[in-house]
């Protein structure tokens, strides 16, 4: 199997091209051992581009425990620029991924990608719930880098309000008021990524500093720097969200699926 391996803000990603079906039936146990860093490539996750009628492709995204995951932001990003590699080539994007449509583009080097609307954000205790494609549970802290994520996440992620269906935990210094810093927990892997795409969008809608219209959010993660721009309506819904930051080709191999 020809394997290629993409990052975006650290968050790295195995990525396959399948359209034509031959690794569809790719198993849990060899999904996991391919993200595995010590026995297989290593990576926060996996990605199969499918062939999907009325879309340039279809985005299947796998956890690095090898289960099928929600959306994942920076993955999105990553398989935009490998479908460009592969010589899919659009002006916009228009890819179909587990929570629905998304579009996206190539601007200055980077991508460009439309989150799904949001609706409402749950308060939790003194805390955040949203959903930007994937479940984010969003903590002030006043020193994140201090912090220790794995620690505190960890114990976010398995207390019983989430334990059974995960959550992924994000910790937010509002660096300035259109500059967060964020470091993230994330499900499914079990650990601290460098970044989280759904992640650091849910931080930017909770921490917004225009009540009404639009917002331009600046985010430095462990892995780099994001930008997440969007529209907040009067009646606190989001729309319009658009992530953006580098999505970079590292390197490409092939493995033996038999060794798996
Ligand atoms: N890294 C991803 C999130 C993956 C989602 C996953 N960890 C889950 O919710 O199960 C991102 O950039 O948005």
């Amino acid at each position: 199997m020809t394997f290629y391996k993409y990052q975006g803000t650290g968050n790295d990603f195995i990525l396959v091209d399948n359209r034509g079906g031959a690794y569809s039936e790719l198993t849990e146990e060899q999904i996991k051992h391919l993200c595995d860093r010590r026995f297989g490539i290593g990576a926060d996750g996996f990605m199969l581009l499918n062939e999907q009628e009325g879309y340039d492709f279809e985005m299947v995204y796998f956890n690095a425990d090898g289960r099928e995951g929600s959306m994942c932001g920076n993955g999105g990003r990553c398989i935009v620029q490998f479908a460009h590699d592969q010589g899919i080539r659009k002006t916009t994007y228009h890819f179909i991924a587990t929570d629905g449509p998304h579009d996206a583009t190539i601007e200055d080097g980077e991508i460009a990608l439309k989150m799904k609307d949001v609706d409402s954000i749950r308060e939790y205790k003194t805390d955040s719930i949203l959903n930007t494609g994937s479940p984010h549970y969003v903590q002030l802290d006043p020193d994140v880098m201090q912090l220790d994520v794995f620690k505190e996440g960890k114990k976010i992620r398995y207390s019983k309000d989430f334990a059974e269906d995960g959550i992924n935990v994000n910790f937010v210094q509002v660096k300035e008021p259109d500059t967060l810093i964020v470091r993230t927990y994330e499900r499914g892997v079990e650990n601290e990524t460098y970044s989280c795409g759904t992640g650091v969008t849910a931080a930017a809608l909770v921490f917004h500093h225009n009540d009404n219209g639009f917002n331009a959010v600046n985010i430095e993660t462990l892995g780099g720097k994001l930008t997440v721009r969007y529209r907040r309506e009067p009646d606190g819904t989001f729309n319009n969200i658009w992530l953006k930051g580098p999505a970079i080709k590292v390197f490409e191999g092939s493995i033996s699926t038999e060794a798996l």
